[in-house]
């Protein structure tokens, strides 16, 4: 099937996720494609959020927005995570200004019954591999397009919460109070992530990223009994399903806040780790063996500086990190405000490293 694709002609990100040698640090960005653009914001305007998720064209135009854009070095399909709680029965609608709203959360744990398990991937997910295929064509070879998903833990604090918390309180009392349950529900959300990651690569994506955002709420023994296991069983079946298919695609695992469980992190599978600002790289890279890249991990309020400022954070960072097996990146998704321009000052002080 592969072969069907356009011919590839910047294999950087790969390559540096192997860590093979590159002729210079490739760069993309989470949320590249979002609100700081105006072309994405005319395009809101017009269409729902998951509108948008569902249609294949509109979600590789998207996708295509920061490519016309910029030199990055990687494209990202247009999603979200929370496509996952939808395909187990969840309404969920993205409210503007306020972010994910779940119409009716798992409040008890009665609600279990509720799921709908188990999920046709194939059939409820289509719209993504859809929009994958598509956007492999379209972005004609020039950049490697990224799947992803979200963590367990971090899906399974949305479908409790039912949005935003500052403190994951009511899926955190999930985890101490019923603890056999709360094992449930992360296992069905990982047999389905893992059968929608393998349908990712199968309709074309060529690097996957799993996204653990919620694991600073956590702390290093509920990390281990309730995001561990299942960040591992992620990476290791998806792996050995795709090798038995024929390909051979780096898996990144970013658990935002989670540096209490790097050195955890390194041993599941995955080829690069990705860490938020708030650790020091040359602490990231003690803590990580080097068989394993890093991608990383600027401030994104950095980006709000003036564009010496920008240079000289990029230029510190890229010194921290060193060349080899780095993929640079923000330490989370940039901001809505900040200026399209500053993404590219970031972008080329990587570049001329
Ligand atoms: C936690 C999480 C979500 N979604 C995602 C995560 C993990 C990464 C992280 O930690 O940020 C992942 C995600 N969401 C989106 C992408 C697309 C690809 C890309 O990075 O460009 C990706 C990779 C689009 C999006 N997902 C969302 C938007 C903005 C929605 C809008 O236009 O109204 C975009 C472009 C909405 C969203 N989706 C989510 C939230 C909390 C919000 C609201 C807050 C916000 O807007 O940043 C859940």
């Amino acid at each position: 099937m592969a072969a069907e694709f356009p011919k590839l002609q910047n294999d950087r990100i790969l390559r540096a996720a192997f860590g093979e040698e590159v002729d210079r640090i490739p760069v993309w960005v989470m949320r590249q494609a979002g609100r700081y653009l105006p072309e994405f914001r005319a395009f809101r305007v017009e269409h729902d959020f998951f509108k948008i998720c569902r249609t294949p064209e509109l979600a590789c135009e998207i996708t295509l927005q920061p490519i016309r854009r910029y030199p990055l070095d990687a494209a990202i399909i247009f999603s979200d995570i929370l496509v996952i709680p939808q395909a187990l029965g969840f309404e969920v609608l993205m409210k503007p200004g306020h972010g994910p709203h779940f119409t009716e959360p798992l409040s008890s744990i009665d609600d279990i019954a509720r799921i709908v398990t188990p999920v046709d991937v194939d059939k409820e997910l289509k719209y993504v591999f859809d929009a994958i295929t598509l956007t492999r064509h379209k972005l004609e070879g020039k950049v490697p397009l990224l799947g992803f998903a979200g963590a367990p833990w971090t899906l399974f604090s949305y479908m409790v919460e039912g949005g935003g918390s500052k403190t994951m309180s009511k899926s955190k009392a999930w985890l101490y109070a019923h603890p056999q349950e709360s094992h449930k529900v992360l296992g069905i959300i990982t047999d389905v992530t893992v059968d929608y990651l393998i349908g990712q690569v199968k309709a074309g994506a060529q690097m996957l990223q799993v996204f653990e955002s919620h694991a600073e709420y956590l702390g290093p023994d509920s990390f281990k009994e309730f995001a561990l296991p299942y960040l591992r069983d992620i990476v290791q079946r998806v792996k050995s399903a795709i090798k038995d298919l024929g390909y051979s695609i780096p898996m990144t695992v970013f658990a935002k806040g989670g540096h209490y469980a790097l050195s955890e992190l390194s041993t599941l599978g995955y080829d690069v780790i990705q860490i938020d600002w708030t650790i020091n790289p040359e602490e990231a890279r003690k803590r990580v063996p080097d068989n394993i890249t890093l991608q990383g991990n600027l401030d994104p309020c950095a980006l709000y500086g003036p564009a010496d400022s920008i240079q000289n954070a990029t230029k510190n960072m890229v010194n921290k990190f060193g060349k080899r097996r780095y993929i640079a990146n923000l330490g989370h998704g940039i901001y809505p405000d900040v200026n399209p321009e500053s993404l590219a000052v970031f972008i080329d002080a990587v570049h001329d490293f």
